[in-house]
């Protein structure tokens, strides 16, 4: 499970490359723009580090440091500073602090700094010599997965290139992490990012860096995600939502093993082993050119394909059961189980968001059980009322996407043309909302028989 990063700045540009960066070496990051916005989010749930800027509106960061002290000890807090307050910095070290960053930081010292707190932060393991500490989180015990995993582990010692398919939730990251951990690279970093989550301007500078001055806002020299994941594994989720000019220079990467930052005059060898993910039909994407089949065969070395949840049902319980001994912690509840017709239930169920969408929903009974056994209607409900349908942002947004396409195509019976006019869009770029969705609009087709 990823750690959870409060992050504290009124600047919203800082906030969102920040948030970025630190999404990208996988952790969750929740951002506030003021000290007491950061106390209310705190209220609400926890976090496992705090991030945050000294000058700040209203309440500053020391005033924030010092009232999150009284409330939550155990929290990690380091503070962002300018080099003005460095004596202020180093005093508030002596009180707790964890570190200080003086701004402007790199991508890396940020990093160093994050996963130190986060690992002294965290209680010691108490299981070490574990034989499949490599699938460590990767609950399953289905027999369709137990091949699949036996396969990930055979090609993890490799160096070979392996693109993960499945749907949206069906733990394509955490196969990927799996993957890393049983590989001769386990030591050195796994960095991870989400090409379609990272906006097109920024993404060559993350993946590769870039020089001071390479660009407006490029104020120092920055290393990319290839540099810092040097010795280890870069993992390229949703590479499918990858712009056609960078998979050119992408290839060119994986070819010649070595990066060009942006704005330098000459490349840096690099050593990476790549693992990539998509949700969406890659073969139809090169049908129509907007995947470079050179570079999907780079990539496709090896092709792993996770099932859908409903085709590994007997995961259910064993999932359920997972998350819900997590949420118990989180939510410091006291023990609570699920009833057996409860588990059935869920067995039972559809599960479009997959292995999320059942872990939102553990969450939800979780929280709202009152006694220590979560029921069958306490289950029902959660799955019928609104909020169950609560998701991540990004995938929200992909099925009301995907559902209001759907739509559109059934009332107008496939024909793309009014199906655009109706969404306000030009046909390619409908076009290129229906190849996103793999949706075909033969398939609305109506038969008008005299
Ligand atoms: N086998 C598993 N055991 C435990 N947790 C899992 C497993 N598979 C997935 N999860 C959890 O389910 C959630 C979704 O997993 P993950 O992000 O890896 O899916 P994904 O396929 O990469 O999704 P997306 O396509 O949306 O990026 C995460 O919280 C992850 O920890």
């Amino acid at each position: 499970m990823s750690n959870k990063i409060l992050l504290v700045d009124d600047d919203p540009d800082l906030l969102r490359l920040v948030s970025i960066r630190l999404i990208a070496a996988g952790y969750e990051v929740e951002a506030a723009n003021s000290a007491e916005a950061a106390l209310n989010a705190l209220a609400v749930q926890r976090a496992d580090l705090l991030l945050c800027d000294w000058k700040l509106p209203g309440m500053d960061g020391m005033a924030l440091f010092e009232e999150v002290r009284r409330r939550y000890p155990a929290l990690p807090v380091i503070m962002l500073t300018a080099h003005g307050t460095v004596p202020d910095a180093i005093e508030a070290i002596s009180h707790g602090m964890f570190a200080y960053l003086i701004k402007p930081f790199d991508g890396k010292a940020l990093l160093d700094k994050v996963s130190q707190a986060l690992v002294l932060a965290s209680p010691p393991s108490q299981d070490h010599a574990k034989a499949d500490a490599w699938r460590a989180g990767f609950v399953s015990s289905s027999p369709v997965m137990d091949e699949l995993l036996a396969e990930a582990r055979l090609v993890a010692i490799t160096d070979a290139s392996v693109l993960i398919r499945g749907e949206s939730g069906t733990g394509k990251e955490v196969l990927a992490q799996a993957i890393h951990r049983a590989s001769p690279r386990a030591k050195r970093p796994f960095i991870a990012v989400n090409c379609g989550a990272i906006p097109e301007n920024l993404l060559e500078s993350e993946l590769f860096g870039h020089e001071k001055g390479a660009f407006t806002g490029a104020s120092q020299k920055q290393n990319g995600l290839f540099l810092e994941a040097d010795g280890g594994t870069i993992f390229l989720d949703e590479i499918g939502d990858m712009p056609l000019q960078l998979q050119v220079k992408l290839l060119r990467v994986l070819q010649e093993r070595e990066v060009r930052p942006v704005g330098a005059g000459r490349a840096v060898p690099v050593n990476v082993r790549v693992l990539s993910a998509t949700h969406r039909d890659l073969q139809s994407l090169l049908l129509d050119g907007s995947f470079r089949e050179d570079l999907f065969y780079r990539l496709n070395v090896v092709s792993l394909a996770l099932p859908s949840l409903t085709e590994r049902r007997e995961d259910i319980p064993l999932l359920a059961r997972h998350f819900l001994e997590q949420v118990v912690v989180r939510y410091a509840k006291t023990n609570c189980h699920f009833a057996a017709d409860a588990l059935s239930f869920l067995s039972t169920a559809n599960w479009p968001g997959n292995i999320r969408q059942l872990s939102n929903l553990v969450e939800q009974c979780c929280v709202l059980a009152t006694g220590p056994i979560i029921t069958l209607a306490q289950v029902q409900k959660a799955m019928d009322s609104e909020s169950a349908a609560i998701l991540p942002l990004a995938e929200a947004k992909r099925l009301f996407e995907r559902d209001y396409l759907e739509r559109l195509l059934r009332l107008t019976g496939g024909n793309v043309s009014d199906a655009a006019r109706l969404a306000d869009r030009n046909r390619t770029e409908f076009y290129r909302l229906l190849q996103k969705h793999d949706l075909a609009p033969a398939a609305f087709k109506t038969d008008i028989t005299p």
